[in-house]
């Protein structure tokens, strides 16, 4: 292939995604086509559909309908290629806990061709000093900065992180961004509920409310299309909610 032609292909390319669970349709027909190289944020409020999005960009969650591509790639019949270009974190890391932070590291390197050494992999989230703690020991902000560095152990082409920095003390999140403000050469999928971070390093962002993208484009895109000064006073006019709400929050 050309590299012309290699830019040309999506990272990302998924059409009219649907997730129907017995009682809700967590998903009602997203359509995404990311380039390489973007940073891609969604935001939405609690329960907007935007984990069950990108697990099924993943290959973790069987759409009810539509298709996914990962540079060219079906996750699920392609399962094995799309491993090597993908790495994840999820809001829940389910992790071997009896392993050292260490040893998790050496297993994930373990599934990629090209991976980040180990001490540079626990270097770049600040847990070098953690690398004998087993994963149940550690506080809950190293476990998560651990899964970010499991997300990016083996220099994947495409990265999705699920709620990035939440919970992480201010150093810790900075630290975070500029790691992943050196990422240029990768696509990164930033699910995430903080739209400083969103603003800073995303370059197009999709609002999703109830399932559905209301708007996507640039921070300064969606701020004008709404007539707002901030993204977070663009998203209120753009969905009609405020971000914190909560399904659960109107039962009291
Ligand atoms: N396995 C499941 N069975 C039934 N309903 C589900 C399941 N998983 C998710 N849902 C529902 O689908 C909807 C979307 O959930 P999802 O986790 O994708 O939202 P989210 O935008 O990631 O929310 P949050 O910001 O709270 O993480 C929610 O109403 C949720 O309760």
């Amino acid at each position: 292939m050309t590299a012309s032609k290699q830019n040309l292909l999506l990272a990302v390319d998924a059409r009219d995604l649907v997730k129907r669970y017995k009682h809700k349709t967590a998903v009602d027909g997203i359509s995404l086509q990311i380039a390489q190289g973007e940073t891609f944020g969604v935001l939405g409020t609690n329960g907007a559909g935007k984990t069950t999005t990108v697990e099924m960009l993943a290959g973790l969650r069987k759409p009810t309908r539509g298709s996914v591509r990962i540079l060219g790639l079906d996750p699920f019949t392609d399962r094995a290629a799309v491993r090597q270009l993908l790495g994840v974190q999820l809001q829940q890391a389910y992790l071997h806990g009896s392993l050292t932070a260490r040893e998790l590291v050496d297993l994930y390197r373990s599934f990629y061709p090209h991976p980040l050494s180990t001490d540079q992999a626990l270097t770049m989230v600040e847990l070098i000093e953690k690398a004998r703690t087993r994963f149940d020991n550690l506080s809950g902000g190293q476990m998560q900065r651990l899964s970010i560095a499991l997300a990016l152990i083996g220099r994947p082409k495409v990265v999705i992180l699920d709620e990035l920095t939440t919970g992480l003390d201010p150093r810790a999140r900075r630290r975070i961004w500029a790691t992943l403000e050196s990422l240029t050469q990768q696509t990164v999928i930033l699910v995430s509920h903080a739209m400083d971070e969103v603003e800073r390093l995303c370059d197009r962002v999709a609002l999703i409310d109830d399932g559905r993208i209301i708007a996507q484009g640039t921070s300064d895109q969606l701020k004008e299309r709404a007539g707002a000064q901030t993204l977070e006073d663009a998203f209120v006019t753009l969905t009609g909610k405020e971000m914190y709400d909560d399904e659960e929050d109107d039962v009291q």
